[in-house]
């Protein structure tokens, strides 16, 4: 009999209304190559090789083998890749939707990676709690780096609510579904995407002080000492008298548009410089 582990986030969906949201919400046909993570006992991915062109499975746990081999006699178009999805180089797949069941412990690097590889469209089953920080509002508590890392570059959805009676195991706290469609327009405005995610872990690990505190204390991030750091943003901010304000606002209560702007002025200028 398989265990599940908790380790590896095995709560396992049993609820099928929720599986056919997800599918509806991916809007599949066949011509879509779809990336899952995390097979479990194949429940999603049964529906997803029915719906899409191809799907390719990426899972860690080699003790759900059985699984993986009666879907592979039913369905040629499932391709089960064993392995840890957090280290797995997604370039070398072709996919061009990602639907999956999260397991919690890697929601976070999974999504940053998944966001750097792009894709068409996600939908994403995450804790409540982190679907809430993804599409949180500038000025709350949930608004923080994920939220401007994700709305930067595409528009997070909260599809539903998941209660823990649809997973067995059961988990202690809600779920939800999460659908992401990248925002081109949006993405295109960030001037260098290396240097506003360092921007952005640079900010928010002080997210209730001014930008330009917050920066002098994590100027490490950036690679600079806070002497020096002070001077560059005296200077930075002469040159740029119209980020003054903004320098002065406390971290989380910026927009993100704001948070954009200003990490491609100050790119420009330390570029210039
Ligand atoms: C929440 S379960 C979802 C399983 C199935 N898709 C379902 O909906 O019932 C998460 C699955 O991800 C797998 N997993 C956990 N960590 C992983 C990792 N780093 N890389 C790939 N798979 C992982 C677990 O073994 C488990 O099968």
């Amino acid at each position: 009999m398989f265990k599940p582990k908790k380790k590896l986030g095995q709560c396992f969906l049993i609820d099928k209304n929720f599986v056919n949201k997800a599918i509806e919400s991916a809007n599949l046909t066949k011509n879509d190559i779809v990336l899952e993570i995390g097979l479990g006992k194949g429940i999603l991915t049964e529906e997803l090789s029915k719906n899409a062109k191809k799907v390719y499975v990426i899972e860690i746990d080699k003790n759900l083998e059985p699984y993986a081999k009666k879907l592979k006699d039913t369905y040629d178009n499932v391709e089960i890749i064993w392995g840890d999805a957090v280290k797995f180089d997604l370039n070398k797949l072709d996919f061009n939707k990602v639907v999956a069941n999260l397991p919690y412990q890697i929601s976070s690097p999974i999504t940053f990676k998944l966001l750097k590889r792009g894709f068409d469209l996600a939908v994403l089953m995450y804790q409540y709690e982190f679907a809430k920080r993804m599409v949180a509002k500038e000025g709350t508590k949930d608004y923080g780096r994920l939220t401007v890392a994700v709305k930067a570059r595409s528009d997070p959805e909260i599809l539903c609510k998941v209660p823990p009676t649809a997973f067995n195991p059961k988990p202690k706290v809600y779920s939800a579904l999460v659908k992401i469609t990248p925002n081109i327009e949006k993405k295109k405005k960030i001037e260098n995407e290396e240097f506003f995610d360092n921007f952005l872990r640079a900010i928010f690990q002080h997210r209730n002080k001014s930008v330009r505190k917050s920066l002098i204390d994590s100027s490490k991030e950036l690679n600079y000492s806070k002497e020096e750091m002070k001077k560059i943003l005296d200077e930075f901010v002469k040159n740029n008298l119209d980020v003054k304000d903004l320098m002065n606002k406390k971290v989380f209560k910026l927009s993100v548009d704001e948070i954009v702007n200003l990490s491609n002025k100050f790119y420009r200028f330390l570029s210039e410089g």
